[in-house]
């Protein structure tokens, strides 16, 4: 069996493949190592043969985990690397190294996919949006904060502003202008959200008219799957692009 990581700033998405690639055994969301660790004993007939897996922590953290996972089942992690070029894709960072791995990794997946231009969103805890045109160039992209980070600089930074994550999910059933404060924050992060997203469209738009795909994914990817209905929502785009990095040996 194949074990894939995807290693965030706030969680790690796992899943096991059957060693042929094909199936997925078990999939899950963690918010710690140890937690991870956890999820995987409780799946039953548990054989990893190889684990693969991207990461945008620092490299101690990294090195921890693969530690972990060496001593708990005996498995060596592969991870992704940075490249210059990939799959067709070239990297468009003026240093290849700092483009983040997950966005790399998205990328590969999305050109894959879309077999030309595509427009890649990703919502976690920070948003991103990278442009790889026809020929795989990849033109470079942004980064903002997520749902995540903008409701939290909020919570702290001001002082009345206070609520649960309850309200919260409720808020967003609408976007009419609040009349409480969960409302009016929940649904202004959204909109800011949103917005960020038709920006990116319109960009795309300019760069190639209509000949291109927009992918998202991220766990915050339905936030805004209703604005882009032509978007194809890949919640693994990571993982395709990760099997395509780090390929069975
Ligand atoms: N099952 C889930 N578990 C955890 N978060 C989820 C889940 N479903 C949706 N989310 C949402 O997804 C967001 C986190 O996204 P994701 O897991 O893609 O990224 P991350 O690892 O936190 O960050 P990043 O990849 O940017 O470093 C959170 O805002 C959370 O509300
Ligand atoms: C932007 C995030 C946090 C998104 O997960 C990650 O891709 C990252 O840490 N990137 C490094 C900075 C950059 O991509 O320019
Ligand atoms: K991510």
């Amino acid at each position: 069996m194949i074990l894939e990581l995807d290693c965030g700033n706030s969680f790690i998405k796992w899943r096991v493949l059957e060693a042929n690639a094909r199936s997925v055994v078990g999939e899950g969301v963690v918010d710690s190592d140890l937690a991870l660790l956890d999820d995987l004993k409780t799946l039953k007939g548990l054989a990893l043969k190889f684990c693969r897996l991207v990461s945008v922590r620092t490299a101690d953290e990294t090195s921890e985990l693969t530690a972990l996972l060496k001593a708990s089942f005996n498995v060596s992690a592969v991870c992704a690397v940075p490249a210059r070029e990939m799959s067709g894709v070239r990297n468009g960072y003026e240093d290849f190294e700092r483009l983040g791995l997950d966005r790399w990794l998205a990328m590969l997946g999305g050109f894959h996919l879309a077999a030309g231009a595509c427009l890649v969103l990703d919502f976690g805890t920070a948003v991103t949006a990278d442009f790889v045109a026809r020929d795989g160039g990849h033109l470079g992209g942004f980064i903002c904060p997520g749902m995540p980070l903008m409701r939290n600089q909020l919570r702290t930074h001001t002082r009345k502003i206070r609520y649960g994550d309850r309200a919260a999910e409720r808020a967003l059933e609408s976007l009419i202008p609040g009349r409480t404060t969960v409302e009016a924050v929940e649904r202004g992060c959204l909109l800011m959200l949103q917005g960020f997203v038709l920006t990116q469209l319109e960009l795309a738009r300019s760069y190639w008219g209509k000949e291109f795909v927009v992918f998202l994914t991220g766990g915050d990817a339905a936030l805004v799957s209703g604005i882009v209905p032509e978007a194809r929502v890949v919640p693994d785009l990571v993982f395709v692009g990760l099997a395509m990095a780090c390929p069975l040996s």
